[in-house]
């Protein structure tokens, strides 16, 4: 399986002289092709800073993070932005959309900036998107005029328009109701088996079950890491308990 991320190491500080603080405490993480992984841990723990790190969001104090073997920290601010661009989804617990923009321009508008001629083609692409996330009825209307769950799948559609390597998702279905964000995660699980990965950031021992490896992270650190087997629809309740175990075993 082909290595995506590879973080060595990582450590991240805030803070100077006697204030400075490890946020990120020395982690050493791998992602690979299609993976579905999930981080989990405590407020504060470093969740987030970490999902900023290995997406090249920011920088790392110490250590590396490599993105298809390319050092992110040695690249050019152009190479690292065409890699955020193109290589990287990114799925927050409120998708942050235009308000002055109807569904699908808001899908369109990232990759048009690098090809405004192909706007045919990229609707197209969008439309075909949309189809199979559910929304397809919706391209004209406004984001007001959607669900949370609508609008979370138009986040992905547009995440997902140039075929990222990696989706990063913060909380992605934080806001939703539990059918939604089942649905939601459906959306993740069919992306994963085309061979993006994604990486998802959560408190919800529900959305971690539905991945296939949770790493648990404590004070910087990850401390813990649960292997679960692809899901395959069933015994959803026996993961959760496996995943709220763990969770007991560290104190999250
Ligand atoms: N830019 C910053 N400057 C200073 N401290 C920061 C900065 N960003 C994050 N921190 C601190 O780093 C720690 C980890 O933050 P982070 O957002 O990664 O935690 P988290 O595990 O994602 O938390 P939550 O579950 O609450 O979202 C927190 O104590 C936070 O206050």
């Amino acid at each position: 399986m082909n290595k995506i991320i590879f973080g060595e190491h990582i450590v991240k500080s805030f803070g100077e002289g006697d204030e400075q603080r490890n946020v990120l405490d020395g982690v050493s993480v791998e992602i690979n092709e299609g993976e579905f992984v999930s981080v989990m841990g405590p407020s504060g723990s470093g969740k987030s800073t970490l999902m900023f790190a290995l997406s090249g969001t920011d920088c790392v104090t110490s250590g590396k993070v490599l993105f298809e073997g390319e050092d992110l920290s040695a690249v050019s601010e152009n190479e690292l932005s065409d890699i955020r661009r193109n290589k990287i989804g990114f799925v927050f617990q409120q998708p942050t959309m235009l308000k002055n923009l109807n569904i699908i321009d808001n899908i369109i508008l990232p990759s048009m900036r690098d090809n405004r001629k192909n706007v045919v083609k990229i609707s197209e692409k969008a439309r075909n998107l949309m189809k199979r996330v559910g929304i397809a009825e919706l391209e004209n209307r406004d984001i007001t005029q959607v669900s949370g769950g609508q609008l979370q799948r138009a986040g992905i559609c547009r995440a997902i328009m140039n075929n990222p390597k990696i989706i990063f998702g913060d909380e992605p279905t934080g806001a939703l109701n539990s059918k939604s964000a089942e649905e939601i995660m459906d959306i993740f699980s069919d992306i994963t088996a085309e061979g993006t990965a994604v990486m998802l950031v959560t408190h919800d021992a529900k959305v971690a079950a539905r991945t296939e490896r949770i790493m648990f992270m404590r004070d910087g650190k990850i401390v813990s890491e649960l292997k679960l087997p692809k899901f395959d629809g069933k015994n959803i309740e026996n993961r959760v308990e496996e995943v709220t175990v763990k969770m007991r075993e560290i104190g999250i």
